[in-house]
């Protein structure tokens, strides 16, 4: 009998324990769970034959076995095993007892790495054999099997190990093992109930100092375990492990082939690399072969260690989620399970993304979202996020232009086609054009922003639209109304759920060319600033030539060049707009139309087009010029043409049903017509008084012609930006304590007005004979209230300064004078009449209400010569004032008298 380094004899006969997924290697401790049926009687015996203070006298062959182990074999080949088990187990029993239990230094739970695992069963005994029954039922099972151990796959090479612990378990046996030494399998001498077989025992030889070879061999090894237990000091390794190791790195008489057996047994190996450290009986084999399967392990090692220090160190449980998420894309990947559906939108974000023409600093971006994306899943929040942002990316044009038409003349012929009259308005803007052209020819496309100031319906918008038609250019209108955070325009951070880009990228991808004209529209109703920044601060940026290449809307945290795009802004009043902002702007005022005016575009424009729109032709209906001026004046009071264009689709409509009926009419006795006049009592004209028929009632008569006058009521003008108008102001007196009232949506300015004329009123109360001595107070015994209708509609400027006063006067006096005079005009304490501003649109709006003599600031009259319409200018007289006395004297007609006695003079050194 041989004795292995740890001194324990080794019988030459042994049980052989198979082992179908594991392998024992020498020098290790581990723990199997029994249940194999042709085992289970080897422990029986054992259990029957050893009480457990000599259970470690008890030593077993382990032997590995190949897969495909399971076999039928012969009913005779087993019965020849029964007899052969009898004779051979007397005899094991009696060497057992002979066993010197020396301890190989591994105690019972020494269990190492993955080896305390379970032995998988060929077959699973049956509960009578798990409960541990005699030997004769075991047998009886294994008998009754059709299933056993075929002897030829029980592999040549095994180790013999001593029973450190058994016990029952659930379905046979649980039991410690300590692998001691290499055994070879000379002959299967039993096979039933158990296995036996002749062995002989593969010792690890002393090293030969002189064998160079092996010597070198030796000191790569220790190297390699010096860096793997380095490497190890933080995992919790059984303490044996690292004894021997560093046993064997002192040089303290450690046998390298132990060490060897050892470290494979720790590190993660696979059951054929272990039967092949296990059939390396020789030294210079053996040795090689681990410090292989060390290095790779060593690598592992410092690889996860890496990780570990990355992800259980810093990371957040978001970042080692993504951690994870990447590992997982790894395997799948590995397992070549890459989602194909994945794989193709990537491909098709990365094509569109290619096919973009991004610039460098773009591209940049989009490529780092790309690697970002292609790590995650594809169901995860923040992949949606990021392939959202590179779909932007993609689809915006960065390079895409259309080619410029800079042609003069043919931009006339467009503007001129699509509006009426403008004459100015559209000599700047070829003006504009002309410039621009230049410049671009230049290589400089920085023109000054246009922006288009009106009424509504005077036809800024459609001018824009002109002027894109004229250029070859995309047109996109931005409705600015009501717009009140800086992110609308900008869009909002991608930190924001559900985040966009702003109105400027959203119209540059609707677009998508990066020169096309972009219509502010209303850009005089950006909120002020509001909750998240303010709007107009965005435009300052946008608008501004110098800044707009470099546009970075917030979404995209990229610039995008706005320098190509033309922005035409457009606003009814410049009073809300900014002043940095007006700054940038070109203005071009579009004044309000006179009913001429209307009538020319409404015959030239509207109702061509309504008729179009309603799906006739142009013979199918004709409407009299007497009836489009009665549409008009009777049912439209507007600057612009926005309500003409309505109330004539009405009349058009009204009249595509009348065509209607008549051709159904004639269809259902005769066959289908094709033109009106082939339509039997269809009557394409339509004249004045169809037009009150289809329309109703006239909605606006002549507001003023048809006023009484009355004492305390004058017709003012006014001009609030959505056009001009008239205004009439009431003044009436009460009894009371000379206290003002004012009411109808006055702002301050207008409210100061009042104020200003009762002061003035009052101090000359005498010299106008309202009062009877110098120093009476005409207030004294009453209230005097100034109102002004239309309550609804808020009112402000000082321009009704001269009407007021008018109204006073006339209320104080009882004296009247006609409602088809009104005035405008700004009024001082001293009596002073100061021009005001919108005199056009005034002059137009009072002239269609049917005023016939107009009052205004004398320093105003350059406005009307050159401003208000000549057909206009011949219906009004216009009588010029620069003093109170003079506005008194035209308005009352002579019948405001300065009192006898009081010298002009004197009324002169007051002013
Ligand atoms: N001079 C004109 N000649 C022909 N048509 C006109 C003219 N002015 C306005 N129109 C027509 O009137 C309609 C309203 O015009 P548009 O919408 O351009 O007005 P707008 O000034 O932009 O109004 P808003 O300020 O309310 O946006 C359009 O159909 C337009 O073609």
């Amino acid at each position: 009998m041989l004795r292995t380094t740890p001194s324990i004899p080794i019988p030459r006969t042994v049980p052989l324990l198979p082992l179908q997924d594991r392998v024992l290697l020498p020098g290790v401790v581990t723990r199997l769970q029994i249940s194999r049926r042709d085992s289970i009687p080897l422990f029986e015996k054992i259990l029957r034959t050893y009480d457990s203070k000599e259970l470690n006298k008890c030593i077993i062959g382990v032997f590995p076995i190949h897969q495909t182990s399971e076999k039928k074999i012969p009913s005779v080949v087993a019965a020849t095993g029964a007899e052969t088990a009898t004779k051979e187990g007397s005899e094991r029993s009696k060497t057992d007892t002979n066993t010197n239990g020396q301890h190989g230094g591994f105690t019972d739970d020494m269990a190492i790495g993955s080896n305390a695992g379970q032995v998988v069963p060929f077959m699973r005994p049956k509960s009578n054999s798990a409960s541990g029954g005699n030997s004769q039922s075991n047998s009886s099972t294994h008998r009754n099997s059709s299933s056993v151990l075929n002897p030829a796959d029980v592999h040549t090479t095994g180790v013999a190990a001593r029973v450190i612990r058994l016990e029952r378990a659930v379905g046979g046996f649980s039991v410690i093992l300590e692998g001691l030494a290499r055994l070879r399998l000379n002959k299967i001498l039993v096979q039933s109930p158990y296995f036996e077989a002749d062995v002989t025992p593969l010792l690890d030889k002393a090293v030969d100092k002189n064998d160079q070879e092996l010597q070198d061999q030796i000191t790569i090894l220790r190297s390699i375990s010096k860096e793997f237990i380095s490497l190890l000091q933080d995992l919790k390794l059984p303490a044996p492990v690292l004894t021997q190791l560093q046993k064997f790195l002192e040089n303290a008489g450690v046998i390298p082939g132990q060490v060897v057996d050892l470290l494979i047994s720790t590190i993660e190996s696979t059951r054929d690399e272990k039967i092949m450290i296990l059939d390396a009986v020789d030294l210079k084999q053996r040795i090689p072969k681990a410090v292989e399967l060390l290095t790779r392990q060593i690598h592992v090692l410092k690889i996860s260690q890496k990780v570990h220090d990355n992800v259980e160190g810093k990371l957040n449980k978001k970042q080692r989620e993504f951690y994870l998420r990447q590992q997982m894309a790894a395997i799948k990947e590995e397992l070549g399970e890459k989602d194909g559906a994945e794989e193709d939108e990537l491909t098709i974000i990365e094509n569109r993304l290619n096919a973009a023409h991004l610039p460098s600093e773009v591209q940049k971006a989009a490529d780092r979202e790309l690697k970002r994306l292609k790590k995650m899943q594809p169901a995860s929040s923040e992949y949606s996020v990021i392939r959202n942002y590179l779909d932007w990316l993609g689809d915006l044009p960065w390079n895409k232009a259309t080619e410029d038409l800079l042609d003069v003349e043919r931009a006339r012929k467009q503007l001129n086609d699509d509006h009426y009259g403008l004459d100015k308005v559209k000599r700047r803007i070829l003006e504009y054009l002309a410039v621009t052209k230049l410049q671009q020819m230049k290589g400089d496309v920085k023109g000054p922003i246009l922006c288009l100031v009106g009424a509504p319906g005077v036809g800024k918008t459609s001018l824009g639209r002109s002027i894109a038609t004229a250029m070859g250019r995309k047109f996109h209108r931005i409705s600015l109304g009501g717009v009140w955070d800086e992110s609308e325009i900008r869009g909002h951070r991608r930190t924001y759920v559900g985040a966009l880009p702003g109105l400027i990228i959203h119209g540059l991808k609707k677009c998508e060319v990066n020169n096309p004209v972009f219509l502010l529209d209303e850009i005089d109703k950006v909120g002020a600033r509001g909750h998240h920044g303010d709007p107009s601060a965005a435009f300052l940026e946008v608008l501004d030539p110098e800044q707009n290449s470099t546009f970075t809307d917030h979404y995209l945290n990229v610039p995008f060049d706005l320098s190509k795009v033309l922005f035409i802004a457009t606003a009814n009043s410049i009073d809300t707009i900014p002043a940095p902002l007006l700054d940038r702007m070109e203005l071009i005022t579009i004044p309000g139309y006179t009913y001429a005016e209307k009538l020319a575009i409404a015959t030239n424009h509207l109702l061509p087009k309504q008729v179009r729109l309603h799906g006739l032709s142009e013979g199918d209906i004709k409407v009299t010029q007497e009836a489009l001026l009665k549409v008009a004046t009777g049912y439209t009071r507007e600057s612009g043409v926005r309500q003409l264009e309505r109330e004539v689709g009405a009349v058009v409509r009204a009249k595509a049903v009348e065509f209607a009926e008549a051709q159904e009419r004639l269809s259902k006795s005769e066959g289908t017509p094709t033109t009106a006049s082939t339509v039997v009592e269809y009557q394409p004209l339509v004249t004045a008084a169809d037009v009150e028929e289809i329309l109703g009632q006239e909605k606006y008569t002549n507001e003023v012609t048809e006023r009484t006058p009355t004492p305390g009521v004058v017709t003012g003008m006014a001009y609030n930006g959505v056009g001009g108008g008239i205004l009439f102001i009431e003044a009436s007196q009460m009894p009371g304590k000379g206290s003002l009232q004012l009411t109808g949506s006055l702002g301050d300015v207008i409210k100061e007005s009042a104020h200003i004329a009762l002061s003035w009123v009052k101090s000359h109360g005498y010299e106008i004979n309202l009062s009877n001595s110098p120093g009476q107070n005409i207030m004294e015994r009453v209230d005097v209230h100034i109102h002004m209708p239309s309550g609804g509609t808020p009112k402000d400027g000082p321009s009704a300064g001269i009407a007021m006063v008018c109204a006073l006067v006339s209320m104080f006096s009882n004296q009247t004078f006609p409602a088809t005079t009104a005035m405008t005009g700004e009024f001082t304490l001293r009596g002073l009449v100061m021009p005001v501003g919108g005199i056009k649109e005034k002059v137009i709006a009072a002239h269609r209400a049917g005023v016939r003599k107009i009052i205004m600031p004398l320093r105003n009259q350059k406005d009307v010569t050159a401003d208000v319409p000549a057909n206009v200018r011949e219906e009004i007289e216009f009588v010029y004032a620069s003093t109170i006395w003079e506005v008194l004297k035209e308005a009352f007609d002579g019948r405001i008298v300065v009192r006898a006695g009081i010298p002009a003079a004197a009324l002169d050194s007051r002013l």
